[in-house]
């Protein structure tokens, strides 16, 4: 059967042309509401968008024959990927293609921030010449401060480098060598507010990264800072960044991205020192020519062919290998994540062992799963493809261990990450040949499956805990759907893993944190 693609969002028309060289049929159709969309995903295998198009789990839940999503640039935050991959549909981005052109359009800010470019361009247009009120500021010799020192982070600090600015970096994923061969200071967030006369925002929007210029961070910025934001909406806190510019704590603000779009009104429009954009990042030929031409290719690849390049919910696989080392990669990103979601930025290295039947595996699919979840839970560019590069780049130090011996699984897969505070270790096995179970936690025996909505809890091994944190889940209205423990010792230090039905808000996870004998809580998703 002739595959069948819907372009639903405005693209290159190089991509439109590739689909149908290749022998796939292709619409475009734009500008459709959420609805409307809905009726028609269902005849299609393959759904190519950029950022306008929001691929819910309920447009999702009408897709009973896409196999494929394609964003033609970075961002996959408008693609509910959970969703999509508990549906077998495969999400890829096109990670680098717009970049340059991205990092350009924040220096393009930063200029116009500095020489009030849009204000004097306006005056003169209405015949005022008021060339006494335009006072700018010059950018050589100022510091750049970049949150987010990633891919397009590091295209503006090497721009912003050749202005002849200092450049410092908050990134908490940046090694101290990557940070030395890009030529900028790794700081803390505290010093770079206190420090930066300019400051450009180039992470994900993450749980983490949600308000990182909020008011209080506002607050402790120099006086008189501007502020440039082509990440994303969702930042800065938005209504803080008005009253900031009201009182001139903040010189002036840049953003092409919003909390909500398309943002048609926001308390910020008309402010004096504020310019904005209309998500503009990416909007140059050349970097929709690259996105349209690698987003086509790669989709079609996957329909004609099962290729699988950029994928952020699936790994690359060639054809064999694939029915064997699907299950064992499944275990070893979630053993990844796990890691991540609960060690975060104190991962300095990896060491990846397998053992027993894993052994006789090509190792590197594995490896590449275990960092795709570990730098997938602060990184959406990160995919198995790019996973080790990414760590290379990031100074962090992998090691593969191969053991042909069996130990008390008959398989098993155990990654051990190198923190500040020593070696925390996870490991798991698959069960049947093919269901990844987690059975060891930070050296606490335990079997769990890995999925959904969790909960990892630390607590005081003591009578009555397991009541009172039933208790609390019940009361915040949330269902447990498995519970796993294990303890180090009888009366010491023991370990739960609870599956729940829904996701657990900062709030609850407050009040859990309050119960007694409670040492740390953090929510898992997987
Ligand atoms: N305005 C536009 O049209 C465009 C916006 N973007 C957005 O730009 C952002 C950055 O893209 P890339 O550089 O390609 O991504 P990237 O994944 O290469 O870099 C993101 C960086 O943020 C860092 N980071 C993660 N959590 C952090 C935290 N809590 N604090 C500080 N740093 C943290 C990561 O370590 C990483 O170095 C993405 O949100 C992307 O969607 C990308 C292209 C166009
Ligand atoms: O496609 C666009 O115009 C937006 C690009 C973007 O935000 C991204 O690639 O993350």
């Amino acid at each position: 059967m002739t595959p069948r693609v819907l372009i639903s969002d405005k693209m290159d028309p190089r991509a439109a042309a590739i689909f149908r060289e290749r022998g796939i049929e292709v619409d475009e159709i734009t500008g459709k509401t959420p609805d409307e969309l809905a009726a028609i995903i269902g005849d299609y295998h393959g759904l190519a968008i950029r950022s306008s198009t929001k691929a819910t789990a309920r447009l999702l839940d009408h897709a009973t024959n896409l196999k494929v999503i394609g964003r033609a640039g970075i961002g996959v935050d408008n693609v509910d990927i959970p969703a999509a991959t508990a549906r077998g549909i495969v999400v890829m981005n096109t990670p680098f293609g717009n970049s340059i052109t991205t990092a350009e359009h924040a220096i393009a800010l930063m200029f116009a921030l500095a020489r009030q470019l849009p204000e004097a361009d306006a005056s003169t247009q209405a015949g005022k010449w008021e060339k006494n009120r335009f006072m700018g500021v010059e950018l050589t010799a100022k510091t750049l401060g970049l949150i987010g020192a990633g891919n397009i982070g590091s295209i503006v600090a090497s721009r912003a480098l050749g202005l002849k600015m200092k450049v410092v970096a908050f990134d908490p994923f940046l090694s101290p060598e990557r940070a030395l061969e890009l030529g900028i200071e790794k700081v803390e967030l505290d010093e770079l507010l206190k420090r930066a006369d300019f400051i450009t925002l180039h992470t994900p929007l993450t749980d983490q990264t949600r308000g990182i210029l909020s008011r209080e961070a506002l607050a402790r910025t120099k006086k008189g800072v501007r502020i440039i934001n082509c990440a994303r909406g969702g930042l800065i806190d938005e209504a803080a960044l008005k009253d900031a510019l009201d009182s001139g704590q903040v010189a002036g603000a840049a953003l092409d991205v919003f909390e909500t779009e398309p943002a048609t009104a926001s308390p910020l429009f008309g402010t004096p020192g504020f310019i904005s954009t209309p998500h503009l990042g990416a909007s140059t030929t050349e970097a929709q020519v690259n996105v349209a031409i690698q987003v086509a290719e790669q989709m079609s690849d996957f329909l004609l062919l099962g290729g699988v390049t950029n994928a952020i919910n699936m790994p690359s696989l060639s054809a064999e290998e694939a029915p064997r080392l699907k299950p064992y990669m499944a275990l070893a990103e979630k053993l990844g994540k796990l890691l991540g979601q609960v060690l975060g930025d104190q991962v300095r290295g990896v060491s990846i062992e397998v053992e027993g039947a894993a052994a006789a595996l090509n190792q590197k699919p594995i490896t590449g799963a275990v960092l795709a979840g570990l730098m997938g839970t602060y990184s959406q560019t990160v995919n198995m493809v790019n996973a080790p590069i990414l760590a290379k780049e990031r100074g962090l130090d992998v090691k593969e261990v191969r053991h042909e011996r069996e130990g008390d699984y008959h398989t098993l897969v155990r990654v051990t990450a190198s923190t500040p505070t020593g070696d925390r270790c996870v490991a798991g096995t698959l069960f049947g040949n093919s269901a990844p179970r987690l059975v060891d936690i930070f050296g606490v025996a335990v079997e769990a499956d890995l999925a959904g909505h969790m909960l990892y809890i630390v607590n005081n091994d003591a009578p009555g805990f397991i009541g009172s944190l039933g208790t609390a889940l019940g009361e915040a209205g949330i269902n447990i759907a498995t519970f796993n423990l294990g303890r180090r010792a009888a009366g010491g230090e023991a370990v739960a893993l609870v599956a729940v039905d829904d996701p657990v808000t900062p709030e609850v996870v407050a009040r859990l944190c309050a119960l007694e004998g409670v040492r740390e809580v953090v929510p898992l998703s997987f």
